[in-house]
């Protein structure tokens, strides 16, 4: 395993935490969640051009407020104490990032990634389902967590996508991963995106290569 860490540092930047400290990552998950809820409501609001002008005016002058002190990148991939690794600014899990659902995972003993999520009208590709790219973004992270809970790391190489049926939005989804074998440098992992009433929605296969440097 510890090659496997040596591999996801190499890989994707892995540090062991930089002290962005837990109070810091609560407020700004705080204001990721806040931001979120705010997308919504810019996708689904009624409200008049007047009001529509107003509150753009004012969400400039929030974003100008935050840009006061800006990072150079967003925060690495961190390690916790248990081994495992945690993306707080990913698109799919993070928790500080407002264009991740986010998808909450955990890593089973057996390598398993098991991940429950709710997607919103904002994700919508047809109407009432989920956008195909955004069932393929949530697969492809999925599947990379598990290319690395096997001790296999690696960057996606191929993503194959079966859409089985109509993905709802609204609902609580599961997603869940497993890689199914390793070849020298070359890891093929196998996941699928279940609906409400237990029926597969979508399944996809990826691999994933370790790269050499
Ligand atoms: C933190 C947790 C999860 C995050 C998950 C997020 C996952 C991601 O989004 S990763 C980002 C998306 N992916 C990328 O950007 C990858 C871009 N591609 C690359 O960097 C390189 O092409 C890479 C690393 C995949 C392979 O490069 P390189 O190491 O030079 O490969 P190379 O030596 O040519 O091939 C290695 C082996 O893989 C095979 N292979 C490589 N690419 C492919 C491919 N696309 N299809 C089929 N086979 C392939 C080769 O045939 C070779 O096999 P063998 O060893 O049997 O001859």
């Amino acid at each position: 395993m510890t090659e496997a860490r040596a591999a996801m540092g190499r890989i994707f930047r892995a540090r062991e935490p930089r002290g962005l400290g837990e109070e810091r990552v609560e407020g700004l998950a705080e204001l990721a969640a806040r931001v979120r809820e705010l997308t919504e409501a810019v996708v689904l609001t009624d409200v008049d051009d007047a009001e529509v002008a107003a509150v753009a005016a004012q969400v400039a002058e929030l974003t100008a407020r935050l840009n006061t002190a800006r990072r150079q990148e967003p925060p690495s991939i961190e390690f916790g104490a248990d081994g495992a690794f945690r993306h707080l600014a990913g698109p799919v899990t993070g928790r500080l990032n407002p264009i991740a659902p986010p998808v909450e995972v955990a890593v089973h003993e057996d390598g398993t990634v098991r991940g429950v999520f709710t997607l919103n009208a904002v994700y919508e590709g047809p109407p009432g389902c989920v956008h195909g790219g955004v069932a393929a973004l949530v697969l492809d992270h999925v599947l990379g967590m598990a290319a690395a809970a096997n001790g296999t790391p690696g960057m996606t190489a191929t993503l194959d996508m079966r859409y089985r049926r109509p993905t709802p939005h609204g609902v609580p989804l599961t997603v869940e991963a497993k890689a199914v074998r390793s070849e020298g440098r070359r890891t093929f992992v196998e996941a699928h995106i279940t609906g409400p009433d237990g029926k597969v929605t979508v399944e996809a296969t990826g691999m994933f290569v370790r790269p050499v440097h």
